[in-house]
């Protein structure tokens, strides 16, 4: 006997009003076994489409008004005709809803809308994160155990990996969203609203032109590249060679820290998620980063990946298995919901990803480089491998630029008295280092307060000296019986904004999070170390870097 669930899905956190039902079997929720259990997603949307500029919050939430009641009704008629029992019965067994991130005013039409089907229909109520709702989907339809997730959204931007019954942000955008920041330049350039797919298009006939890069860790930052787009259309360079540009560029930040967050937890598979994952050349690179690296990547089909209530309804009934529901007075919106925020009541895996080295490899597959071993020679050999994924001429800049800033920056910081590999040979050319072999494991293997404070005092002394690590990581650190050795400055440069020493810490502090099952001391222990040799003004910063990142409008 088959044991149907049918849930209802509100989605309406800025421009899709959409509903949608899905329908599988009891069973198959906990087992996700959807080979014997094929399951069903209906989803009826209505977009809003701004008259001019941006998305307008008022506009959108009069269009939620408008719109909601319309496709609610549509995916209620389909819930009837797939329900078989008595016609007094409720046609769904429970109502969810996107309780945020998202626009205030759509959200509470939204949340409305759930409150009173759920009375009428006398089901349980399920309150959804959307961003949680973006990545689950990609989990549902690729069948994937612990995928490391890049959400590309209008709104946001980040990656986020399952760890101690949370998912865990492990890098996000200093700025804007994706999508947001890429709409932005097409309101420039005078192109209507949403502007992704016209910039894809536009791209077609472009040719590469040089725009910034900015990738801290697993952080990266907008605004500095799309300036420069603008100023570049403005100053004549043929738009479609700024499009062309501007994907370069964005697609290959964001494969790139997908590929770290790849490294740095040992996981072997990536989904993609969000509006922005709809562009073909964003797919294309990451499925080319994973294949050069081994690992399987999902993307799911563009009517999830856009905002819509299919994945509301998919994770609502995750969560509605687990009896995750929400009591009325306890449903009240959230217009800054981070998806670290939500208890991940649907799983209860927990598993163990082998990151590190494993014992006795000859050569290890980093980031960005192939580091061959050899120990008893007391030497490493460091090679940044081409990555097919970019385009040739970032590509070869990226890897000369920081090859020589990894043989530069190392030895500056021993000079500054921290403990850094000596340097042999430097072939920039070639993107090839031959370093000291330091150390006896990676830090994560290790972690201790006493080893973390090592560091704290470490990044403070090179911000002393006005440069920054730049991707300080629990693998970026080497630990021996007497000494805590910093490895990797390809990503360091000279700076003396407090804003960059303050993001070395907050790259260090993600990385605790993403890899220690109790960071709360090993992060205290970083900030005692530092306060010993740094300055105040650099950790108050760090505290105002961490309430950023909340979700924000595009205005
Ligand atoms: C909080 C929520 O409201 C928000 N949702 C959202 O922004 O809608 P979403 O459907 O996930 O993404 C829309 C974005 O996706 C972009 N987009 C759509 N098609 C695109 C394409 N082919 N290439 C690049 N961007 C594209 C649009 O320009 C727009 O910026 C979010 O998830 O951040
Ligand atoms: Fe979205």
């Amino acid at each position: 006997m088959t044991d149907t669930v049918r849930i209802l899905g509100i989605e309406g956190t800025a421009w899709a009003a959409s509903a949608a039902v899905f329908e599988t079997d009891r069973t198959a929720i906990s087992t996700g076994d959807r080979t014997a259990h094929p399951d069903d997603v209906f989803i009826e949307s209505d977009a809003y489409q701004p008259e001019s500029g941006g998305i307008h919050p008022r506009e959108a939430a009069e269009h939620m008004h408008d719109a909601i009641p319309r496709v609610v009704e549509r995916a209620l008629e389909h819930a009837r005709e797939r329900h078989d029992g008595p016609a007094t019965d409720s046609p769904i067994d429970a109502v969810a809803f996107s309780r945020g991130p998202g626009l205030g005013p759509c959200l509470r039409v939204v949340g409305t809308a759930a409150r009173a089907l759920s009375q009428a229909l006398a089901v349980p109520l399920v309150g959804v994160n959307h961003m949680v709702a973006h990545l689950e989907i990609g989990r549902h339809t690729s069948g994937f155990d612990s995928p490391v997730c890049l959400n590309a959204s209008g709104a946001n931007a980040h990656l986020l990996a399952f760890r101690n019954g949370r998912y865990r942000v492990l890098g996000e955008t200093m700025d804007t969203g994706v999508g947001n920041a890429i709409d932005k330049f097409t309101r420039h350039v005078g192109w209507s609203h949403p502007g992704g797919p016209k910039v894809e298009a536009a791209a077609e006939d472009g040719d590469y032109v040089d725009l910034p890069y900015v990738v801290k860790g697993m952080d990266f930052s907008f605004s500095g590249i799309m300036s420069a787009a603008k100023q570049a259309y403005d100053d004549g360079t043929p738009v479609e060679d700024v499009c062309y540009s501007l994907q370069e560029n964005v697609f290959a930040m964001l494969a790139e820290v997908s590929e770290r967050a790849l490294s740095l937890t040992g996981s072997d598979e990536l989904v993609l998620g969000g509006g922005v994952g709809q562009n073909a050349r964003l797919r294309e690179m990451l499925a080319e980063m994973c294949a050069q690296r081994g690992a399987r990547f999902h993307a799911p089909e563009p009517r999830f990946l856009r905002d819509n209530a299919g994945m509301i309804a998919v994770l609502g009934a995750k969560m509605y298995a687990a009896g995750d529901t929400l009591a009325l007075e306890d449903s009240r919106v959230d217009p800054d919901f981070r998806p670290d925020q939500v208890p991940v009541s649907w799983r209860s895996d927990e598993t163990e990803l082998a990151a590190g080295r494993g014992e006795g490899a000859s050569q290890i597959r980093g980031a960005e480089a192939l580091v061959d071993l050899e120990p008893a020679a007391g030497r490493v050999t460091k090679r940044r491998e081409s990555k097919t994924y970019r385009h040739p001429s970032l590509d070869d800049r990226l890897r000369r630029e920081r090859t020589a800033l990894e043989a530069r920056l190392t030895s500056l910081a021993r000079r500054e008295g921290v403990p850094t590999p000596v340097l042999s040979d430097v072939d920039s050319r070639e993107a090839r280092l031959e370093l000291e072999y330091v150390g006896e494991r990676d830090l994560r293997e290790a972690l201790s307060t006493a080893r973390v404070r090592d560091v704290g005092r470490h990044l403070a002394r090179l911000h002393r000296a006005g440069f920054v690590h730049g991707d300080p990581t629990t693998r970026n650190v080497r630990v021996g019986s007497d000494r805590t050795v910093l490895i990797d400055f390809g990503l360091g440069y000279h700076t003396d904004h407090v804003e960059d020493y303050a993001m070395d810490l907050h790259v260090f502090d993600q990385s605790l999070v993403g890899t220690a099952d109790d960071p709360a001391p090993l992060r205290e222990a970083v900030r005692e170390g530092y306060r010993e040799v740094g300055e105040a003004r650099v950790l108050e910063r760090l505290r105002d870097i961490e309430g950023r990142g909340r979700y924000q409008p595009d205005r």
